[in-house]
């Protein structure tokens, strides 16, 4: 920091609030935990209001607070919430401000560039070598990546690796710091790893782009498919760029499938109020949010990086990107197939949106925004296959019943006659048949819109009838989220203090500082909470005889969607998933996630518990106590967890600075009114604050800022979309005749029996405000 603005900075503060002045080792070390103890020792009071342009933010929005040389006072957020003075908005996620970046010689650059270019050529022809390898015996790799090949991931994807090569080399030749790798830097790369940039209309569209981009006007990129996800703190990967983190001691971490056995146990605990539909629904915003793109052969398979017998393959025959789990023979489960290697391959790197070289960082597949790209696609070309004529998003009519649109993709696991295999927006659509069930349910929504549209305004053509049904839907599905989910799951109070609370009118909070991108946190750890709330089993419920007329095993219905096509199953399911408890959040996963997950006929499937580990790892995320002292708590002994869990986890870690942040997310008391602890409620808190002031498109906001801004009055009406509105007007009305009013919370809730979907108590939303006024 320049010394004039820390001097002014001083003089500001020093009346009013002690000076924080951290260091961001120190931080980040535990020497100087950031607490709310602090305040109550601190001799000075935080400031009332932030002197300057200083925004009062939560910590965990404003991390630069915690980079050398930072100086951010502390201040009241409200009566009861310390925050810190911000003066980069809420906007933490953007890049670091380039001022404050070394710089590196540009000839040094070029040098690096050139090598780089070789490094990946080399790496590319061994990629080549691999797949021609016949004669090694790999395992028959279960499905769990169903990206499909994108050209353009693997173009990106090689700028993302050429920037982690020259971020090597140049930590190689020590010309730059640590420091300055933690934080990205490296004042000016000349272009040489840059992206190209989006081309913008000079005027904004009034429907987002398809792939995200030209969201912001400064930023472009901001936000769109096949960019980098972007971090809550700065990375711990062992090299400072790309390798796993080591252990507090400096020996490896113990192996994620040991640390799933150790911690998560397999038990049932019912949520006495959410329904499985709120698990199903988080399932289908995350694939919303984020969807990793794993590396994949040179011939566009999933790289395999266990043998057929069981082991690892030996590393010559593995590709470069696998990172598989070891299993140990001794393994509860696994041991007794004798199976000592659980694939894993990492995720693509992207380039940094800003050009500069520093480390790794993951690309996301999805769109980062909230706008339905699993419904719609992420890139134009998908979003093409997707249509039909008339505005309408193609279907498969069978016998009389919308369904999704049949794929020819091999990723279901029955191709007997009569199975089905769908598509969508996502390619993870088949995962879970519930999943499946959503995304018809938006299909359906869609296409009842866009012809509703079509009546009311004849005059349309149906580029027009399509935006203007994805538009409306998207709104529809944000609503949902902010106003219905979201509060369920994180409390009404987070919301507040996050400023995400739905407001009456328009809201006010887009602010074109703010990167919306999803943080690796969120994607591989916060989000990942709803993997410890899936059931083994499905009911399905006759709502006429008031009985569960069958009960599906989890992982018999993964990739098997083929019974949507049954006539009562649609509706059936529906009316079961609003009776059937979610579980609850905790350190537990059920057995057909963490054994039998897309086991297809095997007797064994892979272990999400430990994916989740391992992709925490991929993608460097911090252990755990950082992220708790980030967000002003002390961090964790293992005492400081139940007696039960604190044996579990000093069994399997070395001590509690390894823990990762996964576990250390689950193993948290909820927060009150919410579902989960405080650093996970953070997290998400902090993602959908960002997804909301930083999306020009949001449905709320206003024709000031907003291209595709709905009048007050089509806002208004638009706020009544519940998901039961949608449910009611998208069912197959074969059994589904009445809901509950909140699809979110168990049918059998005092309070939320179900109505006739006529109800009042489930407002429809009236689409005649959508006439277009003719002006002549
Ligand atoms: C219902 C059954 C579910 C199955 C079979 C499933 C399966 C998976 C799998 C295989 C992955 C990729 C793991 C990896 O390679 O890192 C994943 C990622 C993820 N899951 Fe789930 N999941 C389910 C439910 C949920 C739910 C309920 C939520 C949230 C409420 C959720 C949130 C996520 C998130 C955020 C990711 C990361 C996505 C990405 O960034 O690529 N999942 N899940
Ligand atoms: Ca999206």
């Amino acid at each position: 920091m320049k010394v004039e603005k820390f001097v002014y900075h001083v003089l500001i503060c020093v009346i009013c609030c002690p000076i924080l002045v951290l260091s961001y080792k120190e931080a980040l070390g535990g020497h100087y935990v950031i607490d709310e103890k602090d305040h109550k020792h601190a001799t000075e009071a935080p400031c009332a209001t932030c002197p300057r342009n200083g925004v009062c933010v939560p910590k965990i929005q404003c991390p630069s607070h915690i980079r050398p040389g930072a100086n951010y006072p502390r201040c009241h957020i409200d009566r009861q919430h310390i925050g810190v003075c911000c003066f980069s908005g809420n906007s933490h996620a953007a890049e670091p401000d380039l001022a404050s970046r070394s710089s590196i010689n540009i000839e040094d650059v070029k040098a690096v560039h050139n090598s780089s270019l070789q490094k990946l050529s080399d790496w590319l022809r061994k990629e080549t070598l691999l797949d021609r390898d016949t004669s090694i015996q790999r395992e028959t790799v279960p499905f769990y990546s169903q990206h499909e090949y994108i050209k353009e991931a693997t173009d990106v994807g090689h700028g993302g690796l050429l920037n982690v090569f020259a971020a090597q080399e140049l930590r190689a030749r020590q010309a730059i710091s640590d420091d300055d790798l933690a934080l990205g830097l490296t004042q000016d790369t000349y272009g040489l790893f840059c992206p190209k940039p989006p081309s913008c209309p000079n005027v904004p569209s009034k429907y987002r782009r398809i792939d995200g981009n030209c969201n912001n006007f400064n930023h472009p990129s901001w936000g769109a498919a096949l960019t980098a996800y972007e971090r809550v703190l700065p990375p711990d990967y062992r090299d400072g760029t790309w390798a796993f983190r080591l252990s507090a001691s400096g020996s490896p971490l113990p192996s994620a499938r040991d640390v799933s056995n150790a911690l998560l146990l397999a038990e049932n605990h019912q949520s006495r109020s959410h329904n499985l539909m709120f698990m199903q629904f988080g399932h289908f915003l995350a694939h919303d949010l984020s969807a990793g793109v794993l590396f994949r052969t040179a011939n566009d398979s999933v790289p395999s990086c266990c043998s057929a017998d069981g082991t690892h393959l030996p590393i010559e025959h593995q590709h470069w990107a696998c990172a598989a789990i070891d299993v140990s023979p001794k393994d509860p489960f696994y041991g007794q197939f004798d199976k000592r290697c659980l694939n894993f391959v990492r995720t693509q790197l992207a380039p940094w949106s800003d050009c500069v070289v520093g480390y790794a960082k993951q690309m996301n597949g999805a769109t980062h925004y909230l706008d339905l790209s699993q419904v719609y696609g992420s890139s134009l070309k998908k979003s093409r296959s997707l249509r039909g004529v008339g505005g309408l998003l193609k279907s498969f009519h069978d016998y009389g019943r919308t369904l999704l649109p049949l794929t020819k993709r091999h990723e279901c696991l029955t191709e007997k006659h009569g199975a089905a295999c769908f598509d969508s927006g996502d390619n993870r659509g088949n995962q879970i048949i519930s999943l499946t069930l959503l995304h018809t349910l938006f299909l359906r929504e869609h296409n009842r819109i866009a012809r509703a549209l079509a009546l009311i305004n004849p005059e349309w053509d149906e580029e027009k009838i399509f935006h203007e049904a994805r538009r409306i839907v998207q709104a529809e599905f944000q609503n949902i989220v902010y106003k219905e989910w979201l509060p369920l799951l994180i409390g009404t109070k987070l919301m507040k203090l996050f400023r995400i609370t739905p407001t009456k009118g328009y809201s006010t909070n887009y602010d074109p500082r703010v990167n919306p991108a999803v943080t690796a946190e969120f994607a591989s750890a916060a989000m990942r909470f709803g993997h410890s709330t899936v059931d083994g089993k499905m009911m399905l419920f006759n709502p006429q005889t008031g009985e569960v007329s069958e009960t599906l095993s989890t992982p018999e219905v993964m990739f098997q969607p083929s019974r949507l096509r049954l006539k009562p199953f649609l509706d059936r399911i529906l009316v079961g998933m609003s009776w059937q408890p979610m579980l609850n959040v905790g350190p537990f996963m059920s057995n057909s996630l963490s054994q039998f997950l897309f086991h297809g006929g095997n007797p064994y499937g892979l272990d999400l518990a430990a994916m989740n580990i391992q992709r925490g790892r991929d993608y460097g995320l911090r252990p755990y106590n950082d992220y708790r002292m980030l967000i002003g708590l002390n961090p964790f002994e293992f005492t400081t967890f139940s007696p039960n869990a604190a044996q579990r986890l000093a069994s399997v870690y070395g001590a509690p600075q390894d823990i990762d942040l996964w576990i250390g997310g689950l193993l948290e008391k909820p927060i009150d009114g919410g579902l989960l602890g405080p650093t996970f409620s953070q997290i998400l808190a902090d993602q959908f604050a960002r997804l909301k002031a930083g999306d020009r498109y949001f449905f709320e906001h206003g024709p000031d800022v907003n291209p595709g801004a709905f009048t007050i009055s089509q806002l208004l009406e638009l706020k009544k979309a519940t998901l039961s509105r949608i449910i009611c007007d998208n069912s197959d009305h074969i059994e589904l005749v009445s809901q509950s009013p909140n699809a979110f919370l168990r049918a059998d809730l005092p309070g939320n029996e179900p109505v006739p979907c006529d109800s009042p108590d489930i407002p429809a939303i009236d689409l005649r405000l959508f006439k277009e006024e003719q002006h002549h």
